[in-house]
Protein backbone atom coordinates (compact mmCIF):
# COMPACT_ATOMS: atom_id res chain seq x y z
CA UNK A 1 0.00 0.00 0.00
CA UNK A 2 1.71 3.43 -0.72
CA UNK A 3 0.46 6.04 1.20
CA UNK A 4 0.30 9.53 0.58
CA UNK A 5 3.24 11.83 2.20
CA UNK A 6 1.35 13.94 4.90
CA UNK A 7 -0.34 11.34 6.14
CA UNK A 8 1.56 10.13 9.00
CA UNK A 9 2.36 5.89 9.07
CA UNK A 10 2.25 4.20 12.80
CA UNK A 11 4.68 1.87 13.70
CA UNK A 12 4.38 0.10 16.51
CA UNK A 13 7.93 -1.87 17.47
CA UNK A 14 8.04 -4.97 19.13
CA UNK A 15 11.00 -5.21 20.85
CA UNK A 16 12.94 -2.25 22.66
CA UNK A 17 16.32 -3.98 22.88
CA UNK A 18 19.08 -3.59 20.49
CA UNK A 19 17.57 -3.07 17.47
CA UNK A 20 13.96 -1.75 18.61
CA UNK A 21 15.45 0.96 20.86
CA UNK A 22 17.79 2.18 17.58
CA UNK A 23 14.50 2.17 15.17
CA UNK A 24 12.39 3.49 17.91
CA UNK A 25 15.03 6.32 17.71
CA UNK A 26 15.70 7.01 14.66
CA UNK A 27 12.37 7.24 13.87
CA UNK A 28 11.76 9.71 16.74
CA UNK A 29 14.61 11.56 15.11
CA UNK A 30 12.62 11.85 12.20
CA UNK A 31 15.10 9.24 9.85
CA UNK A 32 11.88 8.30 7.57
CA UNK A 33 9.53 11.87 6.85
CA UNK A 34 6.01 10.91 7.91
CA UNK A 35 6.76 7.56 9.99
CA UNK A 36 5.81 7.98 13.50
CA UNK A 37 6.45 5.73 16.32
CA UNK A 38 3.71 4.71 18.57
CA UNK A 39 4.21 1.93 20.69
CA UNK A 40 7.21 -0.38 21.86
CA UNK A 41 5.74 -3.37 23.05
CA UNK A 42 8.57 -5.67 25.20
CA UNK A 43 8.04 -8.63 27.34
CA UNK A 44 10.18 -6.52 30.12
CA UNK A 45 10.67 -3.08 31.34
CA UNK A 46 13.07 -1.19 28.59
CA UNK A 47 12.81 2.27 30.58
CA UNK A 48 12.00 5.35 28.74
CA UNK A 49 12.60 5.31 24.86
CA UNK A 50 10.78 8.28 24.21
CA UNK A 51 7.33 6.84 23.31
CA UNK A 52 4.51 4.47 25.46
CA UNK A 53 5.13 1.14 26.36
CA UNK A 54 2.10 -0.82 25.89
CA UNK A 55 0.56 -4.31 25.44
CA UNK A 56 0.44 -6.12 22.20
CA UNK A 57 -3.34 -5.40 22.28
CA UNK A 58 -3.41 -1.74 22.96
CA UNK A 59 -0.57 -0.93 20.39
CA UNK A 60 -1.82 -2.83 17.36
CA UNK A 61 -5.12 -0.77 18.48
CA UNK A 62 -2.91 2.51 16.85
CA UNK A 63 -0.26 0.82 14.71
CA UNK A 64 -0.68 0.92 10.74
CA UNK A 65 2.61 -1.06 10.49
CA UNK A 66 4.26 -3.42 13.25
CA UNK A 67 8.17 -4.00 13.17
CA UNK A 68 9.27 -6.87 14.84
CA UNK A 69 12.70 -7.13 16.18
CA UNK A 70 11.85 -9.50 19.77
CA UNK A 71 12.24 -13.12 18.66
CA UNK A 72 10.67 -15.48 16.72
CA UNK A 73 7.71 -16.65 19.11
CA UNK A 74 6.50 -13.25 18.62
CA UNK A 75 5.91 -14.12 15.12
CA UNK A 76 5.08 -17.69 16.14
CA UNK A 77 2.57 -16.73 18.26
CA UNK A 78 1.05 -12.94 16.99
CA UNK A 79 2.04 -12.43 12.73
CA UNK A 80 -1.22 -13.83 11.73
CA UNK A 81 -3.39 -11.85 14.21
CA UNK A 82 -1.52 -8.59 13.03
CA UNK A 83 -1.66 -9.26 9.21
CA UNK A 84 -5.86 -10.54 9.72
CA UNK A 85 -6.07 -7.21 11.28
CA UNK A 86 -4.61 -5.24 8.09
CA UNK A 87 -1.79 -4.07 10.10
CA UNK A 88 1.29 -4.38 7.87
CA UNK A 89 4.20 -6.54 9.55
CA UNK A 90 8.28 -6.19 9.20
CA UNK A 91 10.22 -9.94 10.23
CA UNK A 92 13.33 -9.33 11.86
CA UNK A 93 12.99 -12.79 13.10
CA UNK A 94 13.10 -14.47 9.96
CA UNK A 95 14.10 -17.85 11.67
CA UNK A 96 10.50 -18.48 12.64
CA UNK A 97 9.37 -18.71 9.31
CA UNK A 98 11.32 -22.25 8.50
CA UNK A 99 8.86 -23.55 10.73
CA UNK A 100 6.43 -24.82 7.62
CA UNK A 101 3.17 -24.64 10.04
CA UNK A 102 4.06 -20.72 11.17
CA UNK A 103 5.38 -19.99 7.49
CA UNK A 104 1.64 -21.23 6.05
CA UNK A 105 -0.33 -19.43 8.97
CA UNK A 106 1.54 -16.10 7.96
CA UNK A 107 1.38 -16.41 4.14
CA UNK A 108 -2.18 -17.49 4.54
CA UNK A 109 -3.06 -14.14 6.72
CA UNK A 110 -4.03 -10.98 5.55
CA UNK A 111 -4.83 -8.44 4.27
CA UNK A 112 -1.82 -6.92 6.11
CA UNK A 113 1.51 -7.64 3.96
CA UNK A 114 4.50 -9.05 5.45
CA UNK A 115 7.93 -8.41 4.08
CA UNK A 116 11.64 -9.78 5.42
CA UNK A 117 14.40 -7.28 6.31
CA UNK A 118 17.21 -8.19 4.81
CA UNK A 119 19.04 -7.68 8.62
CA UNK A 120 22.63 -8.42 8.49
CA UNK A 121 23.21 -9.56 5.11
CA UNK A 122 23.05 -8.36 1.84
CA UNK A 123 22.83 -9.65 -1.90
CA UNK A 124 19.41 -10.62 -1.10
CA UNK A 125 18.47 -8.96 -4.27
CA UNK A 126 21.04 -10.87 -6.82
CA UNK A 127 20.07 -14.40 -4.99
CA UNK A 128 16.54 -13.79 -5.16
CA UNK A 129 16.58 -12.98 -8.76
CA UNK A 130 19.15 -15.93 -9.75
CA UNK A 131 16.78 -18.28 -8.19
CA UNK A 132 13.38 -17.20 -10.62
CA UNK A 133 15.96 -17.74 -13.08
CA UNK A 134 16.16 -21.34 -12.75
CA UNK A 135 17.36 -23.39 -9.38
CA UNK A 136 20.51 -22.78 -7.47
CA UNK A 137 22.11 -26.11 -6.98
CA UNK A 138 24.70 -24.54 -4.16
CA UNK A 139 23.57 -22.10 -1.12
CA UNK A 140 26.28 -22.39 1.50
CA UNK A 141 26.53 -19.21 4.39
CA UNK A 142 29.74 -19.93 6.68
CA UNK A 143 29.28 -17.55 10.16
CA UNK A 144 31.79 -16.46 12.17
CA UNK A 145 30.36 -14.66 16.03
CA UNK A 146 32.65 -13.92 19.43
CA UNK A 147 32.41 -17.42 21.31
CA UNK A 148 30.38 -15.91 24.18
CA UNK A 149 27.87 -15.09 22.13
CA UNK A 150 26.73 -18.58 20.80
CA UNK A 151 26.00 -19.91 24.08
CA UNK A 152 22.46 -21.58 23.90
CA UNK A 153 20.43 -22.45 27.14
CA UNK A 154 19.86 -26.18 25.46
CA UNK A 155 24.07 -26.28 26.00
CA UNK A 156 24.90 -27.97 29.08
CA UNK A 157 27.26 -25.67 31.76
CA UNK A 158 30.39 -27.70 30.87
CA UNK A 159 29.84 -27.00 27.23
CA UNK A 160 28.92 -23.49 27.26
CA UNK A 161 31.92 -23.25 29.57
CA UNK A 162 34.26 -25.13 26.72
CA UNK A 163 32.55 -22.49 24.14
CA UNK A 164 32.76 -19.46 26.15
CA UNK A 165 36.93 -20.19 26.88
CA UNK A 166 37.63 -21.36 23.89
CA UNK A 167 41.09 -19.88 22.68
CA UNK A 168 40.95 -20.90 18.87
CA UNK A 169 38.15 -20.78 16.52
CA UNK A 170 35.47 -23.75 16.70
CA UNK A 171 32.68 -25.17 14.49
CA UNK A 172 29.63 -25.14 16.73
CA UNK A 173 27.51 -25.88 14.00
CA UNK A 174 27.14 -27.78 10.66
CA UNK A 175 23.44 -28.13 9.24
CA UNK A 176 20.71 -26.95 6.84
CA UNK A 177 19.50 -23.25 7.73
CA UNK A 178 16.05 -25.12 9.48
CA UNK A 179 18.07 -26.58 11.91
CA UNK A 180 20.87 -23.81 11.79
CA UNK A 181 18.11 -21.19 12.90
CA UNK A 182 16.17 -23.76 15.32
CA UNK A 183 19.34 -24.32 17.48
CA UNK A 184 20.42 -20.82 17.30
CA UNK A 185 17.44 -18.37 16.85
CA UNK A 186 19.05 -15.34 18.06
CA UNK A 187 22.10 -15.83 15.66
CA UNK A 188 21.56 -17.58 12.86
CA UNK A 189 18.36 -15.46 11.40
CA UNK A 190 20.53 -14.85 8.16
CA UNK A 191 20.51 -18.70 7.24
CA UNK A 192 16.85 -18.30 6.99
CA UNK A 193 16.57 -15.17 5.22
CA UNK A 194 18.70 -17.31 2.43
CA UNK A 195 16.43 -20.14 2.91
CA UNK A 196 13.54 -18.17 2.27
CA UNK A 197 14.98 -16.12 -1.01
CA UNK A 198 16.16 -19.50 -2.87
CA UNK A 199 12.35 -21.25 -1.74
CA UNK A 200 14.61 -24.46 -0.17
CA UNK A 201 15.44 -23.96 3.97
CA UNK A 202 16.83 -27.28 3.57
CA UNK A 203 19.18 -26.31 0.62
CA UNK A 204 21.45 -23.87 2.20
CA UNK A 205 24.07 -25.24 4.00
CA UNK A 206 25.27 -23.34 7.08
CA UNK A 207 28.16 -23.47 9.15
CA UNK A 208 28.78 -21.30 12.23
CA UNK A 209 31.77 -20.93 13.60
CA UNK A 210 32.82 -19.49 17.12
CA UNK A 211 36.17 -17.35 16.96
CA UNK A 212 37.56 -15.30 20.23
CA UNK A 213 39.38 -13.02 17.00
CA UNK A 214 36.35 -12.11 15.69
CA UNK A 215 36.09 -8.24 16.48
CA UNK A 216 33.59 -8.58 13.11
CA UNK A 217 30.54 -11.31 12.48
CA UNK A 218 31.34 -12.50 9.14
CA UNK A 219 28.66 -13.76 6.94
CA UNK A 220 30.34 -15.62 3.94
CA UNK A 221 27.57 -16.40 1.30
CA UNK A 222 28.61 -18.40 -1.62
CA UNK A 223 25.84 -19.76 -3.74
CA UNK A 224 25.99 -21.23 -7.82
CA UNK A 225 22.64 -21.69 -10.34
CA UNK A 226 21.65 -21.52 -13.39
CA UNK A 227 22.07 -17.94 -13.69
CA UNK A 228 25.41 -17.57 -11.92
CA UNK A 229 28.07 -17.90 -8.98
CA UNK A 230 28.19 -15.70 -6.31
CA UNK A 231 30.27 -14.95 -3.55
CA UNK A 232 30.09 -12.27 -0.91
CA UNK A 233 31.82 -11.58 2.29
CA UNK A 234 29.42 -9.60 4.63
CA UNK A 235 31.64 -8.42 7.91
CA UNK A 236 29.90 -6.45 10.52
CA UNK A 237 30.61 -4.37 13.80
CA UNK A 238 28.26 -6.22 16.54
CA UNK A 239 26.15 -3.98 18.29
CA UNK A 240 27.50 -2.37 21.60
CA UNK A 241 24.14 -3.43 23.27
CA UNK A 242 24.04 -7.05 21.96
CA UNK A 243 27.06 -8.63 20.65
CA UNK A 244 24.69 -10.90 19.20
CA UNK A 245 23.50 -9.08 16.61
CA UNK A 246 25.52 -7.29 13.87
CA UNK A 247 25.00 -3.25 14.73
CA UNK A 248 24.35 -2.37 11.09
CA UNK A 249 20.86 -4.54 11.47
CA UNK A 250 18.56 -1.41 12.66
CA UNK A 251 19.46 0.45 9.53
CA UNK A 252 18.58 -2.56 7.71
CA UNK A 253 15.27 -1.92 9.69
CA UNK A 254 14.97 1.51 8.63
CA UNK A 255 15.54 1.04 5.17
CA UNK A 256 13.18 -2.23 4.84
CA UNK A 257 10.34 0.03 6.76
CA UNK A 258 10.73 2.71 4.58
CA UNK A 259 9.99 0.19 1.36
CA UNK A 260 7.19 -1.63 2.93
CA UNK A 261 5.61 2.22 3.81
CA UNK A 262 6.12 2.55 -0.02
CA UNK A 263 8.95 5.39 0.46
CA UNK A 264 11.76 3.07 -0.88
CA UNK A 265 14.99 4.99 -0.49
CA UNK A 266 17.17 4.27 -3.62
CA UNK A 267 18.65 1.17 -4.36
CA UNK A 268 15.85 -1.42 -3.98
N1 LIG B 1 17.44 -10.81 10.34
C1 LIG B 1 18.59 -10.51 10.93
O1 LIG B 1 19.62 -10.27 10.29
C2 LIG B 1 18.65 -10.44 12.42
C3 LIG B 1 17.56 -10.73 13.19
N2 LIG B 1 17.60 -10.62 14.54
C4 LIG B 1 16.38 -10.95 15.29
O2 LIG B 1 16.00 -9.80 16.02
C5 LIG B 1 15.78 -10.17 17.38
C6 LIG B 1 16.07 -9.00 18.28
O3 LIG B 1 17.44 -8.70 18.24
P1 LIG B 1 18.09 -7.70 19.32
O4 LIG B 1 17.35 -6.43 19.34
O5 LIG B 1 19.53 -7.69 19.06
O6 LIG B 1 17.80 -8.51 20.67
P2 LIG B 1 17.76 -7.95 22.14
O7 LIG B 1 17.88 -9.15 23.01
O8 LIG B 1 18.69 -6.83 22.33
O9 LIG B 1 16.28 -7.36 22.25
C7 LIG B 1 15.15 -8.16 22.11
C8 LIG B 1 14.03 -7.54 22.91
O10 LIG B 1 12.82 -8.23 22.62
C9 LIG B 1 12.16 -8.53 23.83
N3 LIG B 1 11.37 -9.73 23.63
C10 LIG B 1 11.81 -10.99 23.43
N4 LIG B 1 10.78 -11.84 23.26
C11 LIG B 1 9.66 -11.08 23.36
C12 LIG B 1 8.28 -11.37 23.26
N5 LIG B 1 7.84 -12.62 23.04
N6 LIG B 1 7.40 -10.35 23.40
C13 LIG B 1 7.82 -9.08 23.62
N7 LIG B 1 9.13 -8.75 23.72
C14 LIG B 1 10.03 -9.73 23.59
C15 LIG B 1 13.25 -8.70 24.87
O11 LIG B 1 12.77 -8.48 26.19
C16 LIG B 1 14.25 -7.66 24.43
O12 LIG B 1 14.03 -6.40 25.03
C17 LIG B 1 16.69 -11.39 17.60
O13 LIG B 1 16.22 -12.22 18.64
C18 LIG B 1 16.61 -12.09 16.26
O14 LIG B 1 15.50 -12.96 16.23
C19 LIG B 1 18.74 -10.22 15.17
C20 LIG B 1 19.87 -9.92 14.46
C21 LIG B 1 19.92 -10.02 13.02
O1 LIG C 1 23.26 -9.85 13.36
C1 LIG C 1 23.81 -10.79 12.76
O2 LIG C 1 24.97 -10.73 12.32
C2 LIG C 1 23.05 -12.05 12.46
C3 LIG C 1 22.11 -12.51 13.47
O3 LIG C 1 22.24 -12.25 14.66
C4 LIG C 1 20.99 -13.34 13.02
O4 LIG C 1 20.94 -13.65 11.83
O5 LIG C 1 20.13 -13.69 13.84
Amino acid sequence: MTRPYGDPVRVAVIGGGAIGASVVAALREGRLPGVVPVAVVDGRSVGDLGVPQLRLEAALDQADVVVECAGQSVIAQSAADILNRGIDLLISSVGALADPEVAAAVRAAGPGRFVLTAGAIGGLDILSSAAAQGPMTRVEVTTTKLPATLVQPWMDDADAERLRATTAPVEVFHGNAREATRMFPRSLNVAATLGWVVGDFDKVDVRLIADPAADLTCHHVRAEGEAGRYSFEIRNLPSAENPRTSGVVPHAVLRSLAALVGRPTGVV
